[in-house]
């Protein structure tokens, strides 16, 4: 980039921060506006609660607080053009993006402070961005092509099974209708599914993680029934129309395995930490280690509401008593109705002192769960001086990051 407009992006870093998400608000606006079809491609409910516009302006302003060190945007990059490699984005939606991207931050700003200056600047960034982007993902899908069964873009599923697994949760086992051998992928990763139906407004792509370790025969995912949604904002379209639509013997669009977010192969202790339907990329963790008969000591930390919502009870506590290297802790909101030990070991929410009695220190910990959950646990594992390096977590939906 010219020397130039890397100091006109600096000087733009106050405004950004300040009107950002004012910026990529209307920018979607206008995207929406001129090409209807990507609705298809971008989670609706996101737009409406806000998350994706709010995600979009944060990684604009690590961008243009980082035009002069890249490379610090190095995890930032990987992961955005990971989950474009899971939406099957290519390189030409990119100029579509960048020109509305532009029109939004003149329109928002008004041409005094988004002079032309600016805007050649801004579009020789965009341009810079795009390029790194599209490598990254060039790399991801020329991987895939390589992979044994590996294949490109959205390819037909067939439900073979379908099993509850709480009073919410179900688990869809998938196998490819062409009969190709399955593509493995590492425990912590997600499949992408296209959800297209005349009951929809939209075509609905959604990543889910598979919640069991890869085996030959099928890939399995686990959704969550969502309630109602409030307010108008539409949630759970997809995972609801999954519960109430689709059979065994139907077939379902998916996208080959992606995902940053796995577990590490050392021979360190492992805390899997889970809240809610955050359980399925801790499960499939947990039975790699388990199938790799791993000598790690693993600590199992799993909260959820109630008996009725602990899914994969049986199969934990089985596990439970086979393995002398893991430990289960559960830990429920309500504990009526339910037996204390063989369903849950302690009521309420997880503390820093539970933790600190039942983890080793030392270990990896992952966790996943809600947004406030995952708040809270990051929290608790800081202040027991528990590295950033040793943690590891995913948030469903737009990146965010936790305080
Ligand atoms: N990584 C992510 O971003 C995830 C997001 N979600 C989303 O979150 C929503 C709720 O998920 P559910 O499975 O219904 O979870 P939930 O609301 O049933 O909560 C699960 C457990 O998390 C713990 N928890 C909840 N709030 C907490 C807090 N403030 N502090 C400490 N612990 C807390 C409790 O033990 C609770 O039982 C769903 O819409 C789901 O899509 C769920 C899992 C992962």
């Amino acid at each position: 980039m010219l020397a130039s407009n890397i100091e006109i992006i600096k000087q733009t870093v106050p405004v950004i921060q300040e009107r950002g998400e004012e910026i990529t608000q209307h920018f979607y606006h206008l995207l929406f506006e001129e090409n209807p079809e990507l609705k298809d491609v971008f989670n609706m409910a996101s737009q409406s609660n806000g998350r994706q516009p709010a995600s979009l302006a944060n990684a604009i302003l690590g961008y243009a607080a980082n035009i002069d060190r890249l490379a610090a945007l190095g995890d930032a990059v990987n992961n955005i053009a990971t989950k474009h490699f899971s939406l099957d984005i290519q390189p030409e939606q990119y100029p579509i993006v960048g020109r509305n991207l532009l029109k939004a931050i003149r329109e928002v700003l008004g041409a005094e402070v988004a002079s032309d200056d600016v805007i050649n600047a801004w579009a020789e960034a965009y341009g810079q961005l795009a390029n790194i982007l599209i490598g990254a993902e060039k790399a991801l899908y020329e991987n895939m092509k390589n992979t044994a069964g590996g294949w490109s873009g959205f390819k037909p599923f067939r439900v073979v099974n379908k099993v509850q697994q709480s009073s919410e949760i179900t688990s869809f086992y998938l196998k490819p209708v062409d009969g190709q051998p399955l593509p493995s992928y590492k425990p912590g990763q997600y499949l992408s599914l296209k959800i297209n139906d005349a009951s929809l407004a939209n075509t609905e792509l959604r990543q889910y993680s598979l919640s069991d370790s890869h085996n030959s025969d099928s890939y399995r995912i686990s959704v969550k029934r969502e309630p109602a949604p409030q307010h108008d904002i539409p949630a759970g379209v997809a995972s609801n129309f999954l519960h109430d639509n689709v059979k065994v013997d139907d077939t379902i669009l998916v996208h080959a395995p992606a995902g940053n977010f796995y577990l590490d192969d050392s021979d360190k202790p492992v805390v899997l930490i889970s809240g809610g339907v955050g359980v399925t990329p801790m499960l499939s963790m947990l039975n790699d280690l388990v199938r790799q008969h791993s000598p790690r000591k693993i600590t199992w930390f799993h909260g959820t509401r109630n008996r009725q919502t602990h899914a994969f009870r049986e199969h934990i506590n089985a596990l439970d008593n086979d393995l002398a290297n893991l430990t289960k802790v559960v830990f429920y909101d309500d504990v009526a109705g339910a037996t204390q030990d063989t369903d849950y070991n302690h009521e309420g929410y997880m503390t820093a002192q539970l933790i600190k009695e039942n983890c080793p220190l030392d270990a990896e910990f992952y966790f996943c769960g809600p947004l406030p959950f995952m708040q809270a646990i990051h929290t608790l594992l800081r202040q027991l001086g528990v590295a950033d390096e040793q943690l590891h977590y995913e948030i469903f939906g737009p990146s965010e990051a936790l305080n």
